[in-house]
């Protein structure tokens, strides 16, 4: 068993992302408490946590976007590829290969959906890049194709989600932030976004996936690592995590000792006969 707690960076070397005992605070609010973390280039990692964990928090540190929300990191720091890339403007990292899909899609929802594809792509000057993104995103999601003049807050959530992670891929990313991609989604649309996430891998982008969906997450990434009150509670290989005991009764509930639903709702009032699928089940705070 690889699970440990707390996590520390599980690989070494430089390639990928490298997080570094980040301490992030929002004025007198600290967020992250020392959070260290590895996205391996190639791989999918998930972070997973309750309501308040610092999930968003993260990813908005390694964006340079914090300052959106009057946050800041006040110590550690994030390397992507070897360089240093906290402190760096927003639009640097994205110039860097690493792109952020915010919590909630944050379309544009006035404009069509190929405007807000044209705008994923704002900072891509080689043309040959841009028609080779825009292929990829049409083919991953033909329906963006089909509404290309729609206006894009018009569309379901899940085509807006779909919306969001294609203009995204526009800038042709090497490492992918996505915030609670399934989040609200009918499951049906949450697990196509699922396999869309596996396809955008397997063609070679890394992922680094926010998600309160634990059955979702661990199905999807390699390594994931549980934020509980800004640290890291516990990390290990996604198979590892979901076969563990504790993970299994206080996350999915499921096992001998799943407690009934006290602290996770969703979970079963007797063991093994689970009134929601595990699928459905979302992440509570780890109260033990
Ligand atoms: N703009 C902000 N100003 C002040 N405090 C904030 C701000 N954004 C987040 N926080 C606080 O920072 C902590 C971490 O929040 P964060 O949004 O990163 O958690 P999360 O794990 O993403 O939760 P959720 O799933 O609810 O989005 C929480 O205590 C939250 O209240």
């Amino acid at each position: 068993m690889n699970v440990h707690a707390p996590g520390s960076p599980g690989a070494t070397g430089d390639s990928g992302l490298t997080v570094r005992d980040l301490v992030v605070g929002y004025g007198p609010v600290a967020a992250l408490r020392g959070v260290s973390l590895r996205v391996p280039r190639g791989a999918v990692v998930a972070v997973l946590g309750g309501n308040g964990a610092g999930k968003s928090t993260l990813l908005r540190a390694i964006s340079g976007t914090l300052r959106f929300h009057r946050g800041g990191i006040a110590s550690g720091d994030v390397t992507f590829d070897g360089e240093r890339i906290s402190g760096v403007e927003p639009s640097g990292v994205v110039a860097r290969g690493v792109v952020q899909v915010p919590e909630g899609r944050r379309i544009f929802a006035r404009m069509t959906v190929e405007e807000n594809l044209r705008a994923g792509a704002l900072g891509v000057r080689d043309r040959g890049a841009n028609a080779r993104a825009r292929e990829r995103v049409l083919g991953l999601f033909p329906i963006l194709a089909e509404r290309s003049r729609q206006r894009a807050g018009l569309m379901s959530g899940g085509e807006q989600q779909m919306l969001a992670i294609g203009r995204a891929l526009m800038a042709a990313p090497r490492l992918l932030l996505l915030d609670e991609p399934t989040l609200g989604l009918a499951p049906i649309m949450a697990a196509r976004i699922a396999e869309t996430i596996q396809e955008i891998n397997a063609q070679g982008t890394s992922v680094l996936l926010v998600e309160q969906n634990v059955a979702t997450a661990l199905a999807l990434a390699s390594h994931a690592y549980v934020l509980e009150v800004g640290e890291v509670a516990l990390s290990g290989a996604a198979r590892d995590l979901a076969g563990d005991d504790e993970v299994r009764r206080r996350y999915l509930g499921i096992g001998p000792d799943a407690d009934g639903g006290a602290s996770a709702p969703g979970t079963p009032d007797a063991p093994g006969t689970p009134d929601v699928p595990a699928e459905r089940r979302t992440l509570t705070r780890w109260s033990a």
